[in-house]
């Protein structure tokens, strides 16, 4: 199988190292293309894979072809490449806001579509990626889809109401955790810790916390009560994140993210 990639900045480098990394797909049989010829030589010399600047025979050498461009490049992309992409191939939007109806008129209709979000933590194999397809992906061609989306770290299948809150949980979700890393950084600077180790104890912290929601299945509230010691040091530091707002801080960004997704 051939996979092409149109676009190859962060979101596509980190699907691809995903997949090679876990051997699903050979890097001679992965073409991409981008803009620019410092992109294609960074992406040949850092993935290995076939490069072009040709949208045209990316399409024409894949099997399955990934849009990975920025969603306001998304029209010309697809006015460039509609008339070669054929009927059994299976075309991946990764863009927020882009319906697989919207997908499917600029297509011209017929073209086996995946809609799906995923984030650049499938760099380290820790993606969480939502995933829908329209009536022409058979069950067939989307386990095959499903199966190289869950190399790269967690898949679901999901309505695709749901895509647009996706892109705030999941997709754009790992730069508020990168924030709160580098803001937990800085208070620990603040009191003494030296720079590299303050990022590896607040790093740590953010992954451990996240697995233990992950397989204790216990709810974050219990998690966060364990921490908690009565008339302790965390109930302290709770204390004062809710008198700041954290809370609200999130779900209040989470809902400017879906605004704007639904905007695009
Ligand atoms: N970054 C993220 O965390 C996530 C991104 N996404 C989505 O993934 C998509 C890509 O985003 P991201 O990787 O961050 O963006 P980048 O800006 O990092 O990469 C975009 C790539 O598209 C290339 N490009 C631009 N125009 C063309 C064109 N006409 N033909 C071929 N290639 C072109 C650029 O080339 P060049 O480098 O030469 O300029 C670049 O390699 C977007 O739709 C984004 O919304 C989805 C989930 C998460
Ligand atoms: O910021 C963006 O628009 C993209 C979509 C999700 C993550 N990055």
């Amino acid at each position: 199988m051939k996979i092409g990639f149109i676009g190859c900045g962060n979101m596509a480098t980190a699907i691809i190292k995903g997949i090679i990394r876990k051997q699903i797909i050979d890097a001679e049989n992965i073409i991409a293309s981008a803009k620019t010829k410092a992109t294609l030589d960074r992406v040949q010399k850092e993935l290995g894979v076939k490069v072009s600047t040709d949208n045209l025979e990316v399409t024409e050498n894949s099997d399955i072809l990934v849009l990975a461009v920025k969603p306001q490049y998304y029209p010309e992309v697809i006015a460039q490449i509609k008339d070669v992409v054929r009927k059994e191939q299976i075309v991946i939007s990764i863009a927020p806001g882009k319906t697989l109806d919207w997908l499917q008129e600029q297509f011209g209709g017929g073209v086996r579509l995946v809609r799906t979000m995923p984030n650049t933590p499938a760099l380290v194999g820790e993606g969480m990626t939502g995933a829908c397809r329209n009536e022409y992906v058979t069950d067939e061609d989307y386990a095959t889809v499903l199966r190289i989306l869950g190399s790269f770290g967690e898949v679901e299948t999901i309505p695709e109401n749901l895509m647009d809150v996706c892109v705030s949980v999941s997709g754009s979700s790992p730069a508020y955790i990168y924030i709160l890393i580098e803001a937990m950084a800085d208070g620990a600077v603040a009191d003494g810790m030296p720079r590299a180790q303050a990022y590896k104890f607040a790093a740590q912290s953010v992954l451990g916390s996240a697995k233990m929601v992950l397989e204790t299945g216990k709810h974050p509230g219990e998690l966060k009560d364990q921490v908690c010691s009565p008339g302790g040091t965390t109930i302290e530091a709770v204390r004062v994140l809710e008198e700041k707002g954290f809370r609200s801080s999130v779900i209040e960004a989470m809902k400017a993210c879906v605004r704007k997704t639904r905007g695009i």
